[in-house]
C-alpha cells in the first residue's frame, strides 16, 4: 500500500510538471490550436465522446467548430480532419510531415509490431511498402484475377451447401485469395495443413488481446506495464503473452511454405520479391528476408486482423437483404449483359455499372475504418493559421466525409444510384479516394481489394437472392442493420436466406454454370 501511494504521488507529480511544462512551451507558439470543445486539464475531452462510435461525436463537433478539430485525450494531442479537402491538403500535399504512425505499446505486447500498417515512417516501412507495391500495384493485380474468380465461384458452391455459414465462407474466400497472392498458397489443393483454419484460430487469440482501452491506459501510464501479470487488473499481460507466441509462429509458418516452393512458382508477394533479387544477381541479406517475412505477414495476418474485405462483403449481404429493389435492379442488369448461361467476370465490369455503384455505396454507407488508420505529425506545422503540434495523432474522419450531406444527400440511406448518371454511366466519384485513406500511407492493397470484392458481388448477385429470414409462420422478419464499434467496423451477426434465383439450380447445375464460366 505504502509503495503504491509513493508511486502514485510520484506519477501525479510528474504529470503536473509535464502539464505545466507543455503549457509553458505552447504559450510561446503564436498560433492557436484548431478549434474544439473545451476539455478538462490533462485528461482532456474524455467526457462527451461516444466511445463506441467516436466518429459520430467528431461529426457533431464539426458542426460547431469546423472541419479541422483539436481534441485532447490523456495528455495526447489529437487533430481530427472531417473534410476530404483538408485531408488532401495535409495528408497528401504535406505527406512528408504526416506519414508517421502513433506508437501503440499493445502492438508490441501482442507481437504484431512487425505489421507494416503500424510501423513508424522510415526506411524499414519504405522497404515493406516496396514489397507491397511490386505485387499489389494497379497493373500487377490482374495476374491474380483468374484465381480470385475461381475462388468466387467456389464461394457460390459453399453458399449452396451451407448458406447459414455465410460469414465462414466469406472469411475463407477473402483469406484464400490473399494467401494465394502473398505466398502462392492454394487453399483448394492444400486442405491438410489448411492455413485458413490456422489463421482463424490464431485470430481468436490475438483479436481479443488487442484491447484499445489497455492501449490508451498504458500509453498514458507506461510504468504500469512493469507491474507483474498477477497484479490486480494486469491479467491482460498473460493474454498478450499468448497472443505474442501465436503471432510469431504464424509469421513463420506460411513464409516457410512459400520458401520451399521451386524457383518458377506462380507470382506472389514473396516470389515477386525473391525473383527481383535473383534478376539483379543479389543474394538477400537476413534483414531483407526478415522485412519480406513481415510485409507478407502483414498482407495476410494484418488483413485478417482488421477484416477489411470481409467486412465490406458482409455489409454487402446485409444491404442487399434490406434493399431488395436494389438487388433486383442489379440482377436485371446482369441478366441483360451476361445472360444466365455463364457467370459475370471482371471483363464484364464496364457494362455492369450498377455492380460498381453497389460496391461504392457499400463502402460509403458503413465505412469499415471510419477513422482510417491514425497518422502522426513528424514536426510542428501551421495550417490555415492553426498550430498542429509535433507528435499529434491525426485522425481522418472517413465516416464524416462519406456522410457529407452536401455531396451525398440523404446519407443514411443506401442508394447506389447516387453514383450513376442519368444516361446509366458511372459518375467519376468512386469512393476509393476517401475509403482507402490518404497520402503515403494510403491502403497499399486497394486495387487487390477492389477486384476481390467486385468479383464476389457480381457472381453472388448473378446466382442468388439474398432475403430476410422467415419467422415460424413463414413471414419475412424485419431486420435492422447493426454494426460493431471499435477501430474496424463490421456488421453484427445477422441471419439471412440465400436462395438460388432460378428454379432447378441444384449443386450439379451450379457446377455446370461454374464450368461454363471458366471454359
Ligand atoms: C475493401 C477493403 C479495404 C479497405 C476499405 C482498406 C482501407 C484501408 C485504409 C483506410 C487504410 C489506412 C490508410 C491511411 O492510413 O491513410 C489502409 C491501410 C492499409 N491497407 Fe487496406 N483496405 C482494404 C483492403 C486491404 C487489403 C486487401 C490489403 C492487402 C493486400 C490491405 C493492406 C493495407 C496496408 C498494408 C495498409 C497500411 C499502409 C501503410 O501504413 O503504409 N488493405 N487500408
Amino acid at each position: 500500500m505504502h509503495d503504491w501511494a509513493t508511486t502514485g504521488s510520484l506519477a501525479l507529480g510528474c504529470l503536473v510538471v509535464l502539464y505545466i511544462g507543455r503549457r509553458a512551451l505552447r504559450s510561446r507558439n503564436p498560433y492557436p490550436f484548431p478549434p474544439g470543445p473545451p476539455g478538462l486539464p490533462w485528461v482532456g475531452n474524455v467526457i462527451g465522446i461516444n466511445t463506441s462510435a467516436p466518429w459520430l461525436t467528431y461529426n457533431e463537433w464539426a458542426r460547431t467548430y469546423g472541419d479541422l478539430l483539436y481534441s485532447r485525450l490523456l495528455g495526447k494531442d489529437i487533430i481530427i480532419i472531417n473534410s476530404e479537402k483538408i485531408a488532401n491538403d495535409l495528408l497528401e500535399n504535406r505527406s512528408k510531415n504526416y506519414s508517421d504512425r502513433p506508437y501503440l505499446i499493445t502492438n508490441e505486447l501482442c507481437g504484431i509490431e512487425f505489421n507494416s500498417s503500424f510501423m513508424p515512417y522510415g526506411d524499414r516501412w519504405r522497404l515493406h511498402r516496396r514489397f507491397f507495391h511490386q505485387t499489389f500495384r494497379f497493373d500487377a493485380v490482374p495476374r491474380f484475377i483468374p484465381y480470385q474468380q475461381s475462388r468466387a465461384s467456389h464461394l457460390l458452391q459453399r453458399l449452396h451447401e451451407t448458406p447459414e455459414k455465410l460469414s465462414d465462407h466469406i472469411f475463407e474466400y477473402t483469406a484464400s485469395v490473399i494467401l494465394n497472392s502473398t505466398y502462392n498458397y492454394d487453399s483448394a489443393s492444400s486442405r491438410k495443413d489448411n492455413l485458413i483454419d490456422i489463421a482463424a484460430n490464431v485470430l481468436n487469440v490475438i483479436v481479443p488481446a488487442l484491447r484499445p482501452d489497455v492501449a490508451v491506459i498504458l500509453g498514458a501510464f507506461p510504468w504500469l506495464h512493469s507491474l507483474p501479470s498477477w497484479f490486480p487488473g494486469m491479467s491482460f499481460k498473460r493474454e498478450m503473452a499468448v497472443a505474442r507466441a501465436y503471432s510469431k509462429q504464424y509469421l513463420e509458418q506460411p513464409f516457410e511454405y512459400a520458401l520451399q516452393q521451386s524457383g518458377n512458382a506462380a507470382p506472389s508477394m514473396v516470389h515477386d520479391a525473391l525473383r527481383r533479387m535473383e534478376e539483379k544477381g543479389i543474394s538477400p541479406e537476413e534483414s531483407w528476408m526478415q522485412a519480406l517475412k513481415e510485409a507478407s505477414g502483414t498482407a495476410f495476418l494484418g488483413t485478417r486482423l482488421t477484416k477489411q474485405s470481409n467486412s465490406v462483403l458482409m455489409t454487402f449481404f446485409l444491404m442487399m437483404m434490406v434493399n431488395p429493389a436494389v438487388q433486383e435492379k442489379a440482377q436485371s442488369q446482369i441478366d441483360a449483359v451476361v445472360g444466365r448461361d455463364r457467370l459475370p467476370t471482371m471483363d464484364d465490369r464496364p457494362l455492369l455499372p450498377l455492380i460498381d455503384a453497389i460496391f461504392r455505396e457499400t463502402l460509403r454507407y458503413s465505412p469499415i475504418l471510419p477513422l482510417s488508420a491514425p497518422h502522426a505529425a513528424v514536426d510542428d506545422d501551421v495550417y490555415s493559421g492553426y498550430h498542429i503540434p509535433k507528435g499529434a495523432i491525426i485522425l481522418a474522419n472517413l465516416w464524416s466525409m462519406a456522410h457529407d450531406e452536401s455531396r451525398y444527400p440523404n446519407p443514411d440511406a443506401f442508394i447506389p444510384e447516387r453514383f450513376i448518371n442519368d444516361d446509366g454511366t458511372l459518375k467519376p466519384d468512386d469512393m476509393e479516394h476517401i475509403m482507402f485513406g490518404f497520402g503515403r500511407r494510403i491502403c497499399v492493397g486497394r486495387h487487390f481489394a477492389v477486384t476481390t470484392v467486385w468479383g464476389a458481388i457480381a457472381k453472388v448477385l448473378a446466382v442468388y437472392k439474398i432475403l430476410r429470414p422467415l419467422d415460424k409462420n413463414g413471414v419475412e422478419m424485419p431486420v435492422e442493420p447493426k454494426f460493431s464499434s471499435g477501430i474496424g467496423v463490421h456488421p453484427l451477426p445477422f441471419k439471412c436466406r440465400i436462395v438460388p434465383r432460378f428454379e432447378g439450380m441444384d449443386a450439379e447445375k451450379l457446377e455446370q454454370l461454374v464450368a461454363a464460366s471458366t471454359a
